[in-house]
């Protein structure tokens, strides 16, 4: 049997060596304080039983993850209705890139990307107040993660909201195009406020399980709709570093600018994974090598 728990203090060990860290976010600009030494692992395996590692227990700004939660409402709520105003493909440009969005005339490539996750985020807010979608979108995030305990960080949905300019040009570019059903003010305060939930790797771990369709797990979409995520992560969850992604892991996964990544082993686990320093993508550089590690030592892969 798999000894996941050596695993995962020897992953600590190898990334505590590690004399790059990658850079912290520093657009947002109450990410920029955040200790760029923290690391983080969690697992949790299909019996049920969960391993941590590290900064495990400390809550980070999940950001970019929490457009796999939008993603699994906006399919509850509109089902395919959701891809006349958003596309399913790779982008292979930066997750904030405006060329991309003037050239396909407001259709963003895909629902993790800016672009389409403010398209996402605005066909689920449909005229409601964003509070009512925050609230509805904390109530899926609690019940996957079975804790009442996750919350917004307000201060970083401000500092965001405050700097977030490019977001605001996306935005009034899909306006431009029909593409964007609420003010752009609206629909952003909802965006920057979902980017802003706060979880531990425990909790981000614990709210993954649902994308791991294995018995006994939580069970918030239906298994047709679990294995669309987990294409769309594979294939769109790091941006244009998907393909390296998949390349040296193997296995679906959702990044943030907090430094957060979510992974799936299918039928196996829910990983969560925190370490602050980006990569040139965006993705968290210790977090991407400890995964890959953890892939490599487990064997799991979506690709045998
Ligand atoms: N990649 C990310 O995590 C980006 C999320 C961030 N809130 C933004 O819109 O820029």
């Amino acid at each position: 049997m798999t000894d996941i728990a050596a695993i995962l203090r020897e992953i600590h060990e190898t990334v505590g060596r590690s004399a790059d860290r990658g850079r912290v976010a520093d657009y947002i600009p109450e990410l920029a304080e955040v200790d760029p030494g923290r690391f983080g692992m969690s697992v949790v395996l299909a019996d049920g039983s969960e391993h941590s590692v590290g900064d495990a227990a400390v809550p980070f700004s999940i950001q970019s993850v929490s457009k796999v939660f939008a993603l699994a409402l906006a399919l509850g709520r509109l089902g395919d209705r959701l891809w006349s105003r958003v596309g399913r493909e790779p982008s292979g440009l930066a997750f904030n890139s405006i060329l991309q969005l003037e050239h396909e005339r407001g259709i963003p490539r895909n629902p993790f990307i800016n672009a389409g996750a403010i398209v996402v985020t605005d066909a689920v807010l449909a005229g409601h107040a964003p509070r009512e979608y925050l609230g509805e979108l904390l109530r899926f995030i609690r019940a996957a993660a079975e804790d009442d305990g996750i919350h917004i960080d307000d201060s970083v949905a401000r500092s965001e909201t405050e700097t977030g300019h490019r977001n605001f040009a996306l935005a009034h570019f899909l306006r431009a195009h029909g593409n964007l059903e609420n003010p752009p003010e609206l629909t952003l305060g909802a965006y920057f406020h979902q980017c802003a939930v706060e979880m531990t790797c425990t909790q981000l771990a614990r709210a993954g399980r649902f994308l791991m369709a294995a018995p006994g797990m939580p069970r918030m979409v239906s298994a047709d709709r679990v294995r669309r995520i987990n294409a769309l992560m594979m294939t769109c969850g790091h941006y244009d570093g998907s393909g390296d992604f998949a390349y040296r892991v193997g296995l679906p996964g959702k990044s943030g600018v907090g430094g957060g990544i979510l992974v799936i082993a299918p039928g196996r686990a829910a990983i969560a994974v925190w370490s602050p320093g980006l990569n040139a993508q965006g993705n968290s550089k210790l977090g991407t090598e400890a995964v890959e590690l953890l892939a490599r030592r487990t064997g799991w892969s979506v690709f045998g």
